[in-house]
C-alpha cells in the first residue's frame, strides 16, 4: 500500500472497451446512471450478505442508502452508497488495470461485428460494460471509497478516461462508495444530468425497483404558516410558498416479483431484467410463479434473448439471486439451477429459507433442493411451450449448454432430448426435432442415425452416408463437440436407439458371402501392409460410389471425439479404426486382379497406403505423409493420361 499518489496506465483492453463505449454509446447517453446505481445497489448487497454473519461490520450505520447529489453549477454529479465500499488494492483489481477474463476475446468478436457494420449498442450491452459507462457522460471521473470496517482507509481513484488514472490514499468519514462525475459540456438540446426531472425520469424508468433508497435533496414549494407570513402594505402576504430543501426518495422500491402478475406491466419486468443482468437486451421471456404448498417460493425467470459472452468460461456467474423474504440473501447462487442452465436470470424468494444460510449449507438444504427440483421443472415447461420461431432463435443461442444437461441431467434426460435440434441430410438446413426425426422414418427404419464432426459440409457428403442415402434414411448431423457427449448419455429416444453411421454394423445390405471370400486374401494382404495402422481390413456395407472408409466398432471411441480430446490437450486413447472397403467398386476388381498376378508387385504396398488416405480424407481427417500422397497420385496420374 502507498501514501504518495500514483499514475497507472489502463490496461490496453480496458481503453479499447472505454473508447468503444464512448464512441457507440453517445445516444444512449442515460444508461450510466442505471450502471453506477447497480453497482451501488451491488455493493450494498455484499455487504448486507456479509453482515448476517458478522453484524458487527455495520457499525451503527444500519439504513442501507444510494444517494444523488447534482450541482448545475459546477455540473457535477455524485452517486454515493453505503455499500461495502473498495480497499487500494481492490480498486486497482477492479477498475482499469485488470479486464475481465474474456475481454480481449470479446472485443475481437466486436472488431469482426464492427467490420461487418453491424456493432450495436446491444453487443457491448451484452458484455456489460458498468463503471466505464461513467465516461459516456463525464470527462473526469474520480471515485472515492472506504471498504466497510473499523481499520479500513479511503482510496481515491480519479480519470479523465485518456489512457491513464491516478490513485491515492485519501479520507473519507463513513464506508461505501462515492462516484463523481464531471459532467461533458452539453448542447442546448441534450439533456443536462443535474436537472432534477431528468434525474427523476432516469431513475423511474430504469431503477424504480432497485431494493434501497435513491436520495436526493430536491428543492419544493412549502406553504408558509399564516403566522410567519410577511405582509405588504395593504395587509396582503408578499408570498405564501417558499422553497425548501427536503430529501426525496426516487424509487418506489417495489420488488416487482412480490407482485401480482396483472400488476406488473411489461416495461417494468424488461427494466428489472436489465437491472438484475446487466444485459442491456431485452429478455426473450419470461416466467413469473408464486408456488405455494409445502415448498413455498416465488420466482421470477428470464430467459436472455443472447448468450453471454462468457457463457462458457469457468468463472462465470450464474445468474438466480435469492431472496427471503424480500431480503437479498446472495447473488450468483449456484445451488438454485444446474450449470446446463446456467444462462438463465432472475429471483426467487423463499420465505422459509434461513436468512443466515451461507453457500455450504445451501448445498444440503433440502428446501433448496426442492426448490431446485421444481425450478428445473418450470424452465424446461417453459422452453418446450415456446413458439416454433421464439424456440429456433433460443436454442441457437442456447442450444449447445443444453445438450450439456443431456449428460449430466439424468432425471430429466426424456425432457432434454425432446428439446434437442439437428440438422440433418433431409433437413435443408433446417433443425429438427427428435420426434420429427421418428415421425419421418422410413417404414422399414429402424434406429435414429447420426454422425459427428466439425464441418457440417464434410458430413453431408461423407462417404459412411452412401448407403444410407440409398435408401433415403435420414442422418442427424452432429458438430456440437458436446453432442459426443449426448449420444454416450442418450441410447435411445422413444424407443429407438441411437445408431452411429461411421460404427459398428450397419445391417443395411448384407455383402454377399461369395464377393467377401473373393476378398479375404487381398484383405489379409492389405491389413499385413497397414498392420500398425488398422485393426482390421472388411468389405462395407456403407459404401456406394466410394472406394474406402474409415469406422469404428459400436463402442470406439469416434474420429471426432479423438479429435476433440487431442484439441483439449488430453490424452487420447489410441483406437486402431476399420478400413471398410467397397468390393463392387472397379478400383476393387482391378487391384485384386493385380494381386493375383503379382503378388509382390511394390505398387501393390502403395495402393494399400493410397486407400486408407483416401478414406481418411473423405471424413476430413489429416494425413500423416501428405507428401507421399500427392506423389502417388501424381504417379498414377501420368500412367493413366
Ligand atoms: N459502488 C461500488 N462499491 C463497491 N465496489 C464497486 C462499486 N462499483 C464497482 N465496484 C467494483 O468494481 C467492479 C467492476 O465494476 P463494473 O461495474 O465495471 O463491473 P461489474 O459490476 O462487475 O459487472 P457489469 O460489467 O456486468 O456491470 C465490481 O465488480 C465491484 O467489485
Amino acid at each position: 500500500m502507498t501514501a504518495k499518489k500514483e499514475t497507472h496506465e489502463f490496461k490496453t483492453e480496458v481503453q479499447q472497451l472505454l473508447n468503444l463505449i464512448i464512441n457507440s454509446l453517445y445516444s444512449n447517453k442515460d444508461i450510466f446512471l442505471r450502471e453506477l446505481i447497480s453497482n451501488a445497489s451491488d455493493a450494498i448487497d455484499k455487504l448486507r450478505f456479509k453482515s448476517q454473519t458478522d453484524p458487527e461490520i455495520l457499525g451503527d450505520d444500519t439504513e442501507f442508502k444510494i444517494r444523488i447529489v447534482a450541482d448545475s453549477e459546477k455540473q457535477t454529479l455524485e452517486i454515493s452508497d453505503n455499500g461495502i465500499g473498495m480497499t487500494y488494492d481492490e480498486v486497482m483489481e477492479n477498475i482499469g488495470t485488470i479486464a475481465k477474463s474474456g475481454t480481449a476475446a470479446f472485443l475481437e468478436a466486436l472488431e469482426q461485428s464492427q467490420k461487418q457494420e453491424t456493432l450495436t449498442p446491444e453487443l457491448i450491452g451484452q458484455f456489460g460494460v458498468g463503471f466505464y459507462s461513467a465516461f459516456i457522460a463525464a470527462d473526469k471521473v474520480t471515485l472515492i471509497t472506504r471498504a466497510a470496517g473499523p481499520e479500513a482507509t479511503a482510496t481515491q481513484w480519479e480519470s479523465a478516461g485518456d489512457g491513464s488514472f491516478t490513485i491515492e490514499e485519501t479520507t473519507k468519514d463513513s464506508r461505501g462508495t462515492t462516484v463523481i462525475l464531471n459532467l461533458k459540456k452539453t448542447e442546448p438540446d441534450e439533456k443536462n444530468f443535474t436537472d432534477e426531472w431528468v434525474i427523476r425520469n432516469i431513475i423511474k424508468t430504469y431503477s424504480d425497483f432497485v431494493e434501497y433508497p435513491v436520495l436526493m435533496d430536491v428543492e419544493k414549494d412549502e406553504p408558509i404558516p399564516e403566522k410567519e407570513q410577511v405582509l405588504d402594505k395593504d395587509n396582503n402576504p408578499v408570498a405564501t410558498t417558499r422553497k425548501v430543501i427536503t430529501e426525496d426518495t426516487l424509487n418506489s422500491m417495489k420488488a416487482i416479483w412480490a407482485k401480482d402478475k396483472k400488476e406488473v406491466t411489461d416495461d417494468e419486468y424488461k427494466e428489472f431484467y436489465k437491472h438484475i443482468s446487466h444485459d442491456w437486451n431485452d429478455p426473450l421471456t419470461h416466467i413469473h410463479l408464486k408456488l405455494e404448498g409445502t415448498t413455498e417460493y416465488t420466482m421470477l425467470l428470464y430467459i436472455p434473448s443472447k448468450a453471454p459472452f462468457d457463457m462458457f468460461q469457468q468463472d462465470r456467474k450464474h445468474g438466480i439471486h435469492l431472496y427471503c423474504k424480500r431480503v437479498f440473501i446472495m447473488d450468483d447462487c449456484k445451488e438454485l439451477l444446474p450449470e446446463y442452465l446456467r444462462f438463465v436470470k432472475g429471483v426467487v424468494d423463499a420465505p422459509d429459507l434461513n436468512l443466515n444460510v451461507s453457500r455450504e449449507i445451501l448445498q444440503q438444504d433440502r428446501l433448496v433442493k426442492n426448490i431446485r427440483k421444481n425450478l428445473v421443472k418450470k424452465v424446461l415447461e417453459l422452453f418446450a411451450g415456446m413458439e416454433k420461431e421464439t424456440y429456433e432463435n433460443f436454442y441457437n443461442e442456447f442450444g449447445q449448454v443444453i445438450k450439456e444437461g443431456a449428460h449430466t441431467d439424468w432425471e430429466n434426460k426424456d425432457k432434454i432430448a425432446d428439446l434437442l435440434r439437428y440438422k440433418t441430410t433431409k433437413s435443408d438446413d433446417k433443425l429438427v426435432s427428435l420426434q420429427d426425426y421418428i415421425t419421418n422414418m422410413k417404414a422399414d427404419q429402424k434406429e435414429i442415425y447420426y454422425i459427428t464432426g466439425d464441418n457440417l459440409s464434410t458430413l453431408i457428403n461423407s462417404p459412411h452416408l452412401e448407403q444410407l442415402k440409398e435408401k433415403d434414411y435420414e442422418v442427424l448431423l452432429m458438430t456440437d463437440p458436446v453432442d459426443e457427449w449426448v449420444t454416450m448419455a442418450l441410447t435411445e429416444y422413444k424407443e429407438k436407439k441411437f445408431k452411429s453411421a461411421e460404427k459398428g454394423d450397419l445391417e443395411l445390405d448384407k455383402v454377399d458371402d461369395d464377393k467377401k471370400d473373393e476378398y479375404t486374401t487381398l484383405f489379409d494382404y492389405i491389413k499385413s501392409n497397414l498392420e500398425d495402422k488398422i485393426k482390421e481390413v472388411k468389405p462395407s456395407s456403407r459404401l456406394k460410389d466410394s472406394v474406402a472408409c474409415l469406422s469404428g466398432d459400436d463402442y470406439d471411441m469416434s474420429a471426432y471425439m479423438e479429435k476433440i480430446l487431442k484439441a483439449s490437450g488430453q490424452q487420447a486413447p489410441e483406437v486402431k479404426r476399420v478400413l471398410e472397403l467397397n468390393v463392387n467398386h472397379p478400383v476393387l476388381s482391378k487391384i485384386k486382379a493385380l494381386f493375383e498376378k503379382d503378388k509382390d508387385s511394390q505398387v501393390l504396398k502403395d495402393y494399400s497406403n493410397l486407400l486408407l488416405d483416401m478414406a481418411i480424407i473423405s471424413e476430413g481427417g489429416k494425413l500423416e505423409n501428405p507428401s507421399q500422397f500427392s506423389k502417388m497420385i501424381g504417379d498414377l496420374m501420368s500412367h493413366a493420361l
